[in-house]
């Protein structure tokens, strides 16, 4: 279970004020450019500082030591060792990664031969997410933490990747701005991140239903603030207003108004 406490991330602009938040299954969350979902993934593995409390099992992030059981993308977590291998190696002695896993899957992605001996930074950008997220997978991880798996990656391996993540861990969330990808986790939860806000859980299957309406509409399954005095209603079975999922990326919410 992930619990947000008053998270609060502020640099120039403030990023979260005040987050309160519980997930206990598994949840999609989408979120425009910049709107923070690299900086929550990144607080709650413990790599910034942040205000608040975050709890992974109930144990607050900072106070966490040698906790096997949280997994995450990210680059800046693989940056030891050489090559792939050496990463593989490094991972199954530090965090009981399994090695035919990580071998199995990355065969599945039709990769494994082309990477294994080739350092992560010398992969394209495609290549170096699957190898990331093979890498997060392998350690069957209780949660797990995965931003934006689906980038640069063709269709057929999108929907090998969207199988992994139905199948390999137990609770988490993973991020996207890409909407066409919601129909492949309709028993899962959603959230929108937006303006410093996070709105949610949503079933994903009342997502896909809902059109984009500008203001408060009543009967809404959510109204969001896009931005200071600015509202969009989600509704059901609309008429009017924008069909969510027929906007590609979550991106171009700001055109709806
Ligand atoms: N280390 C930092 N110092 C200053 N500002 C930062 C830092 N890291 C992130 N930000 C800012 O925080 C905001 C959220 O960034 P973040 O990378 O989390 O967004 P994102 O939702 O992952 O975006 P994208 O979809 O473009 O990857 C952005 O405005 C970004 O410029």
């Amino acid at each position: 279970m992930l619990e947000y406490r008053d998270f609060t991330v502020k640099f120039e602009s403030v990023v979260f004020q005040g987050i309160n938040m519980t997930i206990n299954r598994k949840g999609i969350v989408l979120g425009p450019n910049g709107s923070g979902k690299t900086t929550i993934i990144k607080a709650t593995c413990g790599l910034m500082p942040y205000k608040g409390y975050i709890y992974v099992n109930g144990m607050e992030v900072r106070k966490i030591r040698n906790y096997l059981g949280l997994s995450t993308n990210l680059v800046e977590v693989y940056s030891i060792g050489r090559k792939v291998k050496d990463i593989v190696y490094i991972f199954e002695e530090i965090k009981n990664l399994d090695g035919d896993m990580f071998r199995r899957l990355l065969e599945e992605a039709r990769l494994f031969d082309q990477v294994i001996n080739k350092p992560l930074y010398k992969l394209s950008a495609g290549q170096s997410s699957i190898v990331r997220l093979a890498l997060a997978l392998s350690t069957n991880p209780k949660v797990a933490l995965i931003d934006e798996p689906f980038e640069n990656l063709d269709p057929a391996r999108r929907l090998i990747i969207a199988r992994w993540l139905k199948e390999y861990f137990e609770e988490g969330f993973v991020t996207t701005h890409e909407l066409d990808l919601l129909k492949e986790f309709k028993d899962w939860d959603s959230y929108i991140l937006i303006n410093g806000k996070i709105y949610g859980p949503i079933p994903v299957t009342d997502l896909i239903e809902a059109s984009v309406v500008e203001g408060d509409v009543e009967n809404s399954i959510l109204t969001i603030e896009i931005q200071e005095g600015k509202t969009l209603s989600f509704v059901k079975n609309a008429q009017i207003g924008a069909r969510l999922t027929n906007l590609g990326s979550i991106d171009r919410i700001y055109g709806v108004m």
